[in-house]
This record gives structure tokens, C-alpha cells and sequence, in this order.
């Protein structure tokens, strides 16, 4: 049967990341993408001009729909906007036998919160908690820990400072990083750095949501987390060279650049 994997996830009417960007690194990944949607955003190239959260009984039943009848083999979790909504998703994923790529959300690339600030020790004490895979860019990290990345010597007290917070395996992004796009990915006893060249291409809306969907696309596969993550990282560097240009401000990356040949 095809994999299936679950985006718990704000949507994002550009369709460059949220829930648009997971459903079609999914489809490019050859997974059964589904969703439960958390927050609807009206966002666009140049920014965010509105964002409204769901209910958490219609998140909640959202979630019970997919997973009591298809099943999952994996769920990744995006812009989850509120404490109420962290904590119930959290919940949801602690009874679910599946992995969890948990990307917490903070703020969109035009400094627009995803995330109320007051939700930030839900996200530590329930959500980290019951990560497989945790994969804050840097901001997430000092929003998270206080620990300020300033250059790659940093990255490993980084990751243990998220690493304390509980989950099994932590990524930490260093896409804003001058230099090199390099990544950290580490459960405290092994680590990767996984690198690649920095791509000039301004187009780079949806990185983090299209890697953090990539990855729960390779461990629904069952692939080890290392090789998910690396199979992941491949996928999101050739998305960022094929980014393009649409509407004023930045583009989206490209998910389809696979099928295109
Ligand atoms: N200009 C770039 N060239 C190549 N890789 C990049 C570039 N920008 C980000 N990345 C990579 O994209 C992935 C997402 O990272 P990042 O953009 O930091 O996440 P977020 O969207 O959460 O801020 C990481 O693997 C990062 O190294
Ligand atoms: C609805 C929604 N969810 C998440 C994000 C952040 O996505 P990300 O992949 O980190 O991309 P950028 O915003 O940094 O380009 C979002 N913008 N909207």
C-alpha cells in the first residue's frame, strides 16, 4: 500500500508553504499526503495579511478522521498559532503509532508570527516532547532555548539545548547562515552535517515546511531518520534551484522540479 502521511499545518493561499508546500513535496515524493489544518493564513509573496486559527475540536476531529480509518505512517506537524492548538496536536501525536517531524513555526521569511509567543513552553513541554524529528531554523532555536547561532561552530550547542527538551533526533537548519547551507542533525550520540552549496536564488518561500515534509515522506517509506534526512536535504536544495519568481516579493521553491526531468 502507498505510504501515507499526515500535515498538521496552517494553510498558505500563495501555495508556496503550510500545508500547499506539504501536500506537494508529498506528491512529488510518491506519498499519500492528507491534512488536518490548523490555521488559515492570507499570505502571499510580499508577506502575511491575515491569519485565523481553527477551533480545536475541528483540528481534533480532523485529526480522528484520517488516522481511525486511513492510518499514517508518519504525521509532520507546521504553524500550529496557539498554545490550546499545540497542546491538543501534541496530544493527538502521543496516541498515534506513527513517527512525528515536528517543525515549530515560529515566523514566516517576512517576519510575520505564526506563533503566539505565549505558546513557546507549550511547545517545549508537550510538543518536543513527542518529536521523532525536531527542525527549527535558528530563529526557532533562540525563540526556543536563548541559544544564538552566530556561525556553524555553534550548531552542536544548539542542538543539545533542543535535545533537552525531548526529542529523539534534532535538525537543526542553518539556511540563514552566511556561507554554506549547512544542517545538523544529531540524537546526541551520532551527527551528520549535511551540506551544500548556498543557492543565489532570492525564491525561497516554503523551505522549511518542503524539508520538514520530505523527511516524513522518507521515514513513512522506512527509511532511518539519517537517510530520510539526507534523502530530504537533496530534495529541498534542488526545490531552492529551481525557486521562481511570482507576484512582488519571494517566490516559491519549486516541489515539482523532479517530475519535470
Ligand atoms: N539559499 C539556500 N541555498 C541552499 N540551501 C538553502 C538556502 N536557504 C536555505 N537552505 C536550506 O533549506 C533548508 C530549510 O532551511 P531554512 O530556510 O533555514 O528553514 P526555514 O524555512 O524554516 O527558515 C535547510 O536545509 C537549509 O540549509
Ligand atoms: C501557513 C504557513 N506555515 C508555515 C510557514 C513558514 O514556512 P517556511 O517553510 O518556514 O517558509 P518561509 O515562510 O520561511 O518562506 C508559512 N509561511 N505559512
Amino acid at each position: 500500500m502507498i505510504p501515507r502521511v499526515l500535515t498538521v499545518a496552517g494553510s498558505d493561499s500563495g501555495g508556496g508553504a503550510g500545508i500547499q508546500a506539504d501536500l506537494k513535496t508529498m506528491l512529488a515524493l510518491g506519498v499519500h499526503g492528507m491534512s488536518v489544518i490548523t490555521a488559515v493564513t492570507a499570505q502571499n509573496s510580499v508577506g502575511v495579511q491575515g491569519a485565523w486559527e481553527l477551533p480545536v475540536e475541528a483540528v481534533r476531529a480532523q485529526y480522528r478522521s484520517v488516522v481511525d480509518d486511513i492510518g499514517v505512517q508518519a504525521v509532520k506537524t507546521g504553524m500550529l498559532a496557539s498554545a490550546e492548538l499545540v497542546e491538543a496536536v501534541a496530544a493527538l501525536i502521543s496516541g498515534t503509532r506513527a513517527p512525528a517531524v515536528v517543525d515549530p513555526v515560529g515566523v514566516s521569511k517576512h517576519g510575520d508570527a505564526l506563533l503566539a509567543t505565549a505558546a513557546l513552553d507549550s511547545v517545549r513541554t508537550t510538543l518536543l516532547p513527542v518529536a521523532t524529528v525536531a527542525t527549527p531554523n535558528l530563529d526557532e532555536v533562540a525563540q526556543l532555548t536563548g541559544v544564538r547561532v552566530e556561525s556553524e561552530d555553534d550548531l552542536s550547542r544548539a542542538a543539545a539545548a533542543v535535545l533537552s527538551h525531548g526529542p529523539r533526533w534534532v535538525l537543526i537548519k542553518g539556511g540563514h547562515l552566511p556561507g554554506d547551507a549547512v544542517d545538523l542533525l544529531t540524537d546526541g550520540s551520532e551527527e551528520h552535517r549535511l551540506r551544500a552549496p548556498r543557492h543565489g536564488n532570492r525564491h525561497t518561500h516554503g523551505t522549511g515546511c518542503t524539508l520538514a515534509s520530505a523527511i516524513a515522506a522518507g521515514l513513512a517509506k522506512g527509511l532511518t531518520v539519517p537517510e530520510a534526512v539526507i534523502r530530504a536535504k537533496e530534495y529541498v536544495t534542488g526545490a531552492i534551484a529551481g525557486g521562481f519568481a511570482l507576484g512582488a516579493g519571494i517566490g516559491p521553491v519549486d516541489h515539482g522540479w523532479r517530475l519535470r526531468g
